[in-house]
């Protein structure tokens, strides 16, 4: 049973795949104080939030059950990112659920602001008929600005064309061709400084975009301009935005989100020039659903089979990729597990070669999955796909990664090569449609082999007689062999065979083993097979 913890207000028909599967139990615990979720946490495989929690390194770190963190949401500010990666807690959002309500608050900001509709309500339901003080101004023909040309960004931009604005377009990933599609002007932040009318911010709260609108911004923004920020607060800075309403630079402003919540900032919430809502942006029947369901679908799926789609840390892969190499995130972690146990020696040096069309892009999951089979042979099992490359680079370890369309034999294949000092070893591995995964080489001979649940590698001289002796010492010692593979690189020369055998081989059978003539090498190894995607 998966335990679920949900600490800010969600949807409740958005959980029902949480709530409703037998293998999750879900508790909806909202408002609770930071000491009190630090110690409930503890309990728990994965906790939903919104904006509210704030999922600080602390509370982190003492949730040892935690696997996953999901946001019920798009921005993440609210959730200590690195602290997660390090303990090996997926984080994911809710990227595109609540896009629309966003979009929508934008533009009923943005007209409210234009036409004073708050403070003209406040003032009739005042018992005031006054219909010269809020006189306002037209969308139609103005230019509007927009920081941030993402998923909220464009439909803004979609939904101020259809008011007839000119829109100028500020997002460092922003092209000439697709802002010409959009049939908006890409633009420079300074050139919307200069030319909006109307400026409203779209981008996530990071280093970067934090202050983005400050004291020098405004100062050089047309006089009269309106602000709108219904991304994050912090992103335009709030006393500089004060003082520019004051002074009359700036001749209103719509703010959704404070750099605190609840605001304590009362010259921006009291002011008459500034409109403002309660972090609402998101705040839709329709978007709450679509959020709620967005998380607790990826739970399950987390959790029942593994599959991963909107994760902050992890590398990104499209679904229709990972439905094509999802065979080889096993096979590839279980290839890797092998030739640690037969190479026995720490890698200093990874090498993945990744050959095949099928390889050309998102292939940083399969990276992960070796990597994390080949540090966790010698360092403790709390290594995952989501923090292993943090382990990799605390250890001074590095890895390279080289891909060709070129097929070698196989259409798809992948070979991972480890070495430490002058010792070196290679694997690949090779998915058959219909047949299942093979390992196709280790160590440059060529072989054929399905991975086992328990292996016996054995290097040998390639001379008559070896594979009954193997086989009688394990035949004395009640060991089943289910399969066996060889390959040798010349006739008399060197070869390889691997047994797959019924039972784990013990030190002493594999001393026995050792001591047949003509044997170099004997390696007991033991693949989590459990998963195998056949
Ligand atoms: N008020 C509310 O309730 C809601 C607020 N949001 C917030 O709205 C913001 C936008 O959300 P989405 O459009 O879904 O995100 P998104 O990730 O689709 O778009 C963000 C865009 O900002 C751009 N960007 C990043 N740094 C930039 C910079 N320095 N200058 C200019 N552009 C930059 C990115 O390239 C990206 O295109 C986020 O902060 C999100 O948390 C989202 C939903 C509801
Ligand atoms: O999704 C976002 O980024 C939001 O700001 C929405 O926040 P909320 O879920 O309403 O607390």
């Amino acid at each position: 049973m998966f335990k679920v913890i949900v600490t800010d207000p969600i949807s409740e028909t958005g959980i029902r795949s949480l709530t409703n599967h037998q293998e999750f139990e879900v508790s909806q615990k909202t408002g609770l104080d930071p000491d009190v979720l630090a110690e409930q946490l503890k309990d728990y495989d994965a906790l939903i939030v919104r904006s509210q929690t704030q999922v600080t390194r602390d509370l982190i770190q003492s949730a040892d059950r935690l696997k996953v963190i999901a946001r019920a949401g798009v921005g993440i500010d609210n959730i200590d990112i690195d602290a997660a990666t390090e303990k090996g807690i997926i984080v994911i959002n809710a990227p595109a659920g609540n896009t629309i309500a966003a979009t929508e608050h934008t533009m009923a900001m943005m007209l409210a602001l234009a036409r004073n509709i708050p403070q003209a309500y406040g003032s009739l339901t005042s018992g005031k008929w006054d219909r010269k003080r809020f006189k306002g101004v037209e969308l139609y023909q103005k230019t509007l600005g927009v920081v941030g040309m993402g998923r909220i960004g464009t439909e803004v931009a979609r939904r101020a064309k259809g008011f007839q604005m000119n829109i100028l377009g500020y997002d460092p990933f922003l092209t000439e061709d697709r802002a010409k599609k959009l049939g908006i002007i890409k633009a420079s932040l300074g050139e919307i400084a200069a030319q909006a009318d109307f400026i409203t911010v779209h981008t996530p709260l990071t280093p970067e975009t934090k202050g983005l609108i400050n004291a020098d911004f405004l100062a050089r923004t047309k006089e009269g301009v309106r602000i709108i920020n219904c991304a994050r607060g912090g992103i335009i800075d709030e006393q500089a935005l004060v003082r520019a309403v004051n002074d009359g630079q700036v001749a209103g402003a719509a703010i959704d989100v404070f750099e605190h919540e609840p605001p304590e900032n009362t010259g921006l919430t009291q002011n008459p020039r500034i409109i403002v809502t309660p972090h609402l942006g998101a705040s839709t029947a329709e978007a709450q659903e679509k959020v709620a369901e967005s998380v607790s679908e990826e739970i399950v799926a987390i959790f029942t089979s593994g599959s991963v789609q909107h994760a902050i840390n992890l590398p990104h892969v499209s679904a229709s990729v990972e439905r094509k190499i999802r065979p080889y995130l096993t096979l590839s972690e279980q290839m890797a597990e092998f030739l640690m146990q037969i190479f026995k020696k720490a890698p200093e040096k990874i090498n993945i070669n990744y050959y095949g069309e099928l390889f050309l892009e998102d292939t940083g999951m399969l990276t992960r999955q070796m990597i994390k089979a080949l540090l966790s042979y010698y360092l403790d099992s709390s290594i995952n796909i989501v923090n292993v490359m943090q382990v990799l680079k605390a250890h001074g370890l590095s890895y390279s990664v080289q891909k060709n369309a070129a097929h070698k034999g196989f259409t798809n294949f992948i070979e991972l090569e480890i070495a430490n000092g002058d010792d070196h070893a290679t694997i690949a591995c090779t998915y058959l449609p219909g047949f299942g995964g093979r390992i196709v080489s280790i160590n440059g001979y060529r072989l054929d082999m399905e991975p086992e649940k328990y292996l016996l590698y054995i290097d040998h001289q390639d001379v008559p007689g070896m594979i009954g002796s193997v086989g009688s010492i394990l035949g004395e010692n009640h060991i089943n062999i289910g399969s066996m593979y060889v390959g040798r690189q010349a006739v008399g020369g060197n070869a390889i065979m691997v047994l797959t055998v019924d039972r784990p081989v013990s030190d002493a059978l594999r001393d026995q083993i050792l001591g047949i003539r003509a044997l170099n090498d004997a390696q007991f190894a033991k693949i989590d097979i459990e998963q195998s995607a056949d």
